[in-house]
């Protein structure tokens, strides 16, 4: 059995706000492989965004980890003093984020910024830097990349920013990185041309990377495995075609059924009826259980355990529970 590159066990988040605690992400458990690619997708709300957040020790302020682990490599980085956490973040795990610029340092140039991982994470010479810099630039599909490497930023394209953005990323060689949107900022023609970057990567690099988006397409394109949330839970996970071809989730049901070229020519584009709880809309049960068609009583009251459906397919409903149907 192979060792996951990353390993979160039963994590509870939650926010501290002015009334009250709340619980944003509960009982989060998944783990990440060498060379593998995971999607996580849900729609906006669900949590994405923090279980990357948490698993980088960068929640917003005013949010914990209560509960769980999270194994970088077999060691509990929730346990790891922050300037281990912090060189492991640079280096080993890496980010990706929806905006380039807010990524970017607006007063240094490009090439410095990608140099200055190099810089901190290794003893190579000034030299040697510039050339990895300008090679990667190449590599993540900078043609010009010598006169580049001394532009600022504003002097480049959006799709231009996010090669940048993925070079830094890429640059001190990172077993993980967690893109969370990397697309959506971009208009259409680039975001093609950056998942085509990132399958390029998936199958040279070999790095593992965790694919956040609510765009299955996007998914089904880039990712082996995908987990669903579910205003803060893991819904249902397992490969990308058997969840695309088998979803048993009511929600990712929905989802899937919402993807355009699912649907019949000429019909109205499917949606999911009524929105993602907020934190303090969340209660007992299933958090799906006011927007399911196929809810029964349990669902209300009790949120269910998870039930492998087939090797890696695991899915939480009640629908699949032993006996859930007769014991109502
Ligand atoms: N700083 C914050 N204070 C309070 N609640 C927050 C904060 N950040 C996120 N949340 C809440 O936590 C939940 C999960 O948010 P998160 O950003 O992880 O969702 P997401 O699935 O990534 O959504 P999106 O696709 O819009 O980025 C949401 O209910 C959100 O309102």
């Amino acid at each position: 059995m192979q060792t996951p590159i990353l390993s979160i066990e039963n994590m509870d988040v939650s926010f501290q706000l002015s009334d009250g605690k709340y619980k944003a992400l509960e009982d989060i458990s998944f783990s990440v492989f060498p060379d593998e690619v995971v999607g996580i997708v849900g729609e906006s709300g669900c949590g994405k965004s923090l279980t990357s957040q948490a698993i980088l020790g960068i929640l917003p302020k005013n949010a914990q980890v209560d509960h769980g682990e999270i194994a970088y490599k077999n060691n509990n980085l929730l346990e790891m003093k922050e300037n281990d956490w912090q060189e492991i973040r640079g280096s080993a795990l890496s980010m990706i984020f929806q905006e380039p610029m807010t990524a970017l340092n607006p007063l240094l140039t490009v090439g410095k910024q990608i140099s200055e991982v190099l810089k901190k994470h290794t003893n190579l010479s000034k030299k040697t830097r510039k050339q990895k810099t300008i090679s990667m630039m190449k590599e993540v599909g900078l043609s010009r990349a010598e006169e580049l490497y001394n532009s600022y930023p504003h002097q480049l394209s959006g799709g231009m920013q996010q090669r940048i953005v993925i070079a830094i990323a890429l640059i001190a060689e990172p077993d993980l990185i967690i893109a969370d949107e990397p697309t959506t900022a971009l208009d259409v023609t680039i975001q093609a041309q950056i998942l085509e970057l990132f399958r390029k990567l998936k199958q040279y690099r070999k790095t593992s990377i965790i694919f956040i988006s609510h765009d299955w397409g996007v998914i089904r394109h880039i990712c082996d495995r995908v987990l669903v949330m579910y205003a803060g839970r893991i819904v249902e996970q397992g490969s990308v075609t058997e969840i695309i071809s088998n979803p048993k989730h009511p929600y990712t049901k929905g989802l899937i059924q919402s993807i355009p070229d699912h649907q019949k020519k000429g019909e109205e584009l499917y949606t999911i009826a009524g929105k993602v709880p907020s934190l303090k809309e969340r209660k007992g049960g299933c958090p799906f259980a006011d927007r399911c068609s196929s809810r029964l009583d349990i669902c209300k009251q009790q949120f269910p355990e998870s039930v492998v459906m087939e090797g890696t397919h695991t899915v939480k409903c009640h629908l699949y529970l032993k006996g859930a149907v007769e014991t109502l």
